[in-house]
This record gives structure tokens, C-alpha cells and sequence, in this order.
């Protein structure tokens, strides 16, 4: 291959950042790069995400990729619907970021050290539900913006604290005004938090293969498409705020055997905000049927909370 691969972003600094990471690792195995900036509806408008639709991020810049404008996208893969886009291949998943949410809080403050009453700013129904079942007492405010303008409202004093991806901090180099990484115990991330998705043209065999072959990263696929499918199950069932974290760890397999297992949590929130919580754990080849099994599991769950006691 010897043309320039362009790479399309978003014009954001965490977009920006994320481009930058992928076009490099392009350039250092030989291949030259150029990124090019799509403006998306998603940078454009500050309204809730919920109102904007998932995918406000994401499609502006699948658009450009589908048209030949620019032959490589770089998405948080987060921020990206879960039907498949026909017109595109998923070349690459990249070696993930910490996936876990991160606190920044006034005056150095832990969630433990915050006060009853402190008012703590988030735009997502995921960290709002769970941040409330956490019981301490927190006021949670509906923001949005990019990190710096979620951020300045901490030191401006408006909030008391904000939660965000520790994943997009560390990108932009911010990661000394986290005041405590959030444990999953009591935070799960968004499924695929931290991790980036590398798309190209279905039909751009050539690009393809470089992409996979210079930026996928195995075990991040893996884990990734546990979180995807549980959150692809979950959203044919009903339309409530999920988390999801899924680790290669080691673990017995079904033969006692010490191995590299997939342990997958899941958290979906019921209409009432009440949380429903579960794992599985499994074959690291059987990602995406964990995924769906732990779904399966929370849905059964809800049906039964629903149907009440002694019925
Ligand atoms: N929804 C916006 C968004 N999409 C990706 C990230 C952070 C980077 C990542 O999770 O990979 C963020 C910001 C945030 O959630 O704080």
C-alpha cells in the first residue's frame, strides 16, 4: 500500500487525541497518514445526549468514511450504536485505556469524603443511577460539554465534583485532576469505555488487513465484544441506563484447569432506579454468548422484580 491513509476525526481534543495515537502508529509501521476533521452534529449542539440519539458522535464521520472522503475512522467505540453498519468493517480494536470512570472533585475529595448534599454533575443516565444507589446523599446535575467545560465547573465551584472516563482524561493528559478512579464495584463503565474502534470500507480489503494487522489488539476485541453484546441484548429488551466490564483473567476452567477466563459484570438500572447485578464468566472464544447470557440473566431478573413477590 502505497497511497496516504486518510484518517478521519472529530475535531475535539479527545477525538483529536485518539486520531493522533492511531495515524502514529500508522506512520511508525510505514505507513503515511493524514488526518482529516469532520464536524459532527454531536460537537455542534449542547443538548442531552438522550435527546440527540446515540450515534450523534459517530455517523457524520461514517458518512465521510462511506462517501471515500477519508479511508480510515477513529471512534470511541462507546459513542457507537450497536447494529452494525453494513457499509463499513470494525478493521481494528486497539489496546483499551483504562476503562473505569474517574472522579474529580473539589479540594482533593474521594466519593467517600463528599459530604450529603453535595451536588456532583453528570450527563449519563449510567452514572447517574448508579452514583444515587450509592446511598451517600449526593444532588446529581445534568451536564454536558467536553472535559474541560465539565471540568471548570468543579473549579468554578457550580459543582461539587464530576464523573468522567479516566479513558478520556488520560487521553488529553489530564489525568492529575482525578481525585479518585472509581472502583467497578461501585461504577461500572459504559460497555467498550476506554477502547477505540478503527473502521475502513468494507470493500478496502487492502486497509483492512494493515489496520488489523498493525492496531487490533486481541484480548481488548474479546472483552469488548462481551460488553457489546450484553448491551446489544439488553437494548432489545428495554431502554434503561447499562454498565459492563469484561477481563481476561485467570481463573479455573470447567476442568479445575488454572486458564485465561472472560469475566464479565453487568449492571442495567430498572424503570424505579433500582439496580439489577450480575457475572458470568467463561471461555475467552465464547465473548459475545457471555455477553448475551449475562443480558439474559438481568432480564429475567427485571421480569421477575416486575411480576413481584408471591406470583
Ligand atoms: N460520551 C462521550 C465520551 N465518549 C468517549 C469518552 C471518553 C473516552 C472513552 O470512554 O473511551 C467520552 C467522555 C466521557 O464519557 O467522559
Amino acid at each position: 500500500m502505497n497511497r496516504t491513509l486518510r484518517v478521519g476525526t472529530r475535531s475535539s481534543a479527545l477525538a483529536m487525541a485518539q486520531s493522533t495515537t492511531v495515524a502514529q502508529a500508522l506512520e511508525n509501521a510505514g505507513y503515511a497518514t493524514e488526518l482529516v476533521t469532520v464536524s459532527t452534529p454531536g460537537d455542534q449542539s449542547m443538548a442531552p445526549i438522550s435527546e440527540i440519539g446515540v450515534g450523534v458522535f459517530t455517523s457524520a464521520l461514517r458518512e465521510a468514511l462511506a462517501a471515500g472522503e477519508v479511508d480510515v475512522a477513529v471512534h470511541s467505540y462507546k459513542d457507537l450504536p450497536t447494529t452494525p453498519d453494513p457499509r463499513l468493517s470494525l478493521a481494528a480494536v486497539p489496546g483499551r485505556e483504562d476503562p473505569r470512570d474517574a472522579l474529580v472533585a473539589r479540594d482533593g475529595l474521594t466519593l467517600g469524603e463528599l459530604p450529603p448534599g453535595s451536588v456532583v454533575g453528570t450527563g449519563s443516565p449510567r452514572r447517574t443511577t448508579q452514583l444515587e444507589a450509592l446511598g451517600l446523599g449526593f444532588q446529581v446535575r445534568g451536564i454536558r460539554g467536553n472535559v474541560n467545560t465539565r471540568m471548570r465547573k468543579v473549579t468554578d465551584g457550580e459543582l461539587d465534583a464530576v464523573v468522567l472516563a479516566r479513558a478520556g482524561l488520560a487521553r488529553v493528559g489530564l489525568l492529575e485532576v482525578i481525585t479518585e478512579t472509581l472502583d467497578p464495584l461501585q461504577m461500572l463503565p459504559a460497555p467498550a469505555q476506554g477502547a477505540l474502534a478503527v473502521e475502513c470500507r468494507v470493500d478496502d480489503v487492502d486497509t483492512e488487513h494493515l489496520l488489523q494487522s498493525t492496531l487490533d489488539n486481541q484480548a481488548c476485541r474479546v472483552a469488548v465484544a462481551a460488553e457489546r453484546a450484553f448491551l446489544a441484548a439488553l437494548e432489545a429488551g428495554c431502554s434503561a441506563p447499562v454498565g459492563a466490564l469484561a477481563e481476561v483473567v485467570e481463573d479455573l476452567d470447567e476442568d479445575g484447569r488454572v486458564a485465561q477466563r472472560l469475566f464479565v459484570r453487568g449492571v442495567v438500572a430498572t424503570d424505579d432506579a433500582q439496580l439489577l447485578r450480575a457475572s458470568v464468566t467463561g471461555e475467552t472464544t465464547a465473548a459475545e454468548q457471555l455477553g448475551r447470557d449475562l443480558a439474559a440473566e438481568l432480564l429475567d431478573a427485571r421480569a421477575a422484580l416486575l411480576s413481584g413477590p408471591g406470583q
